[in-house]
């Protein structure tokens, strides 16, 4: 009797960074990209709360309650006084801190799992605010497909999405901390007078038209050069992706992965191809957006739905 939900990872196509608030948090225009690299969590009725998880990255997955999944799986249990008590196991194929909200992911599959497995009933603005409570990528991890988050990033607008587009991510080989690349980000710009963020018109006409030319031209990231500062080998990979053929390279949130547009899958098979030869990153992956948001692949059988033969 488990339920499993499949998220996606994501990408930033533009990360607009405005001046520190008081909270320590920063104003962001996110417009954020769901694409098709996926963990799968899955919940059972256990005797009390535990999480496992596999993957390539999982020895540096926290398995106590500070993991994002049994924060979420908590949060829900206090809102509609259930027992938390189930095993959570993670099918982590999402780089760990690699800028590409892989806990975020986790958090959002949780709570939907968790959601279907007691029943609570919850609507779907409930779920979004436990998802704001747990981080400020949690919300666009449930929604999926593209979107404007503004705020701390957790304040959707859906946005349309007029194609597919095909991206080539470059894994580092270590990670890098969110809340220090956003330290160095304000480190950078002592003294600098920061814009209000907002969101790209050209960029959001280029998502709305599918189209990747115009997209390339429209990408965006103002926590790059603070992660570029942190780890400046990353500038050798995004080289090596524009050397290759690809539209635009850029590091991917709040980083360390790098990752390059292509015009379509054979460019993207062939721009990762020759990152991997490069030498200047871990492991390479291709993956196409928008992917769908969290979503339940797999629940107990007495919810089947079977057609009558
Ligand atoms: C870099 C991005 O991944 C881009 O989507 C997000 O902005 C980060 O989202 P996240 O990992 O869910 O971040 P949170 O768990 O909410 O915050 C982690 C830390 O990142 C910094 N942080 C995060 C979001 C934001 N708008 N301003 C910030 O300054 C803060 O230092 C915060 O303590
Ligand atoms: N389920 C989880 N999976 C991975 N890391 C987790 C999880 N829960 C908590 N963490 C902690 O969060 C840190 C950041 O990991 P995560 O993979 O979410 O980074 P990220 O993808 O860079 O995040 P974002 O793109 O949202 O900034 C990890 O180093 C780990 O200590």
């Amino acid at each position: 009797m488990s339920v499993t939900v499949r998220v996606p990872a994501k990408v930033n196509v533009q990360l607009a960074v405005g001046a520190a608030r008081p909270d320590g948090f920063h104003d962001l225009a996110n417009v954020f990209l769901a694409v098709g690299l996926y963990d799968e969590v899955t919940v059972t009725p256990a005797d009390g709360l535990r999480v496992t998880c596999a993957g390539p990255d999982a020895a540096q997955v926290p398995l106590d309650r500070t993991n994002l999944a049994a924060r979420a799986a908590v949060a829900l249990a206090e809102r509609y006084g259930q027992d938390p008590a189930v095993h959570i196991h993670i099918a982590k194929d999402i780089p760990v801190a690699g800028g590409m909200a892989g806990g975020s992911a986790d958090g959002a599959g949780a709570l939907v799992a968790c959601d279907a497995l007691w029943g609570t009933g919850a609507s779907r603005a409930e779920l979004l605010d436990i998802c704001a409570e747990l981080g400020s990528d949690v919300p666009f991890s449930l929604v999926g497909g593209a979107a404007l988050g503004v705020g701390r990033g957790e304040k959707l607008t859906a946005l349309e999405v007029g194609g597919t587009f095909h991206w080539v991510f470059a894994m580092a080989a270590r990670g890098l901390s969110t809340p220090a690349v956003f330290r160095e980000f304000d480190r950078l710009a002592e003294g600098v007078d920061i814009p209000e963020p907002i969101a790209s018109q050209p960029l959001l006409d280029a998502l709305a038209k599918g189209d990747p030319d115009a997209l390339a031209a429209a990408v965006s990231n103002d926590l790059q050069p603070a992660a570029l500062s942190l780890f400046p080998e990353l500038a050798d990979t995004l080289t090596a992706g524009r050397a290759a053929g690809a539209l635009a390279a850029l590091v991917s949130g709040s980083g360390p992965t790098t990752a390059f547009l292509a015009r379509d899958p054979g460019a993207a098979a062939q721009v990762a191809q020759a990152l991997a030869a490069s030498g200047t990153c871990r492991t390479v992956r291709t993956a196409a957006g928008p992917a769908a948001g969290a979503t339940v692949i797999a629940r107990p059988s007495h919810e089947v739905h079977e057609n009558p033969s």
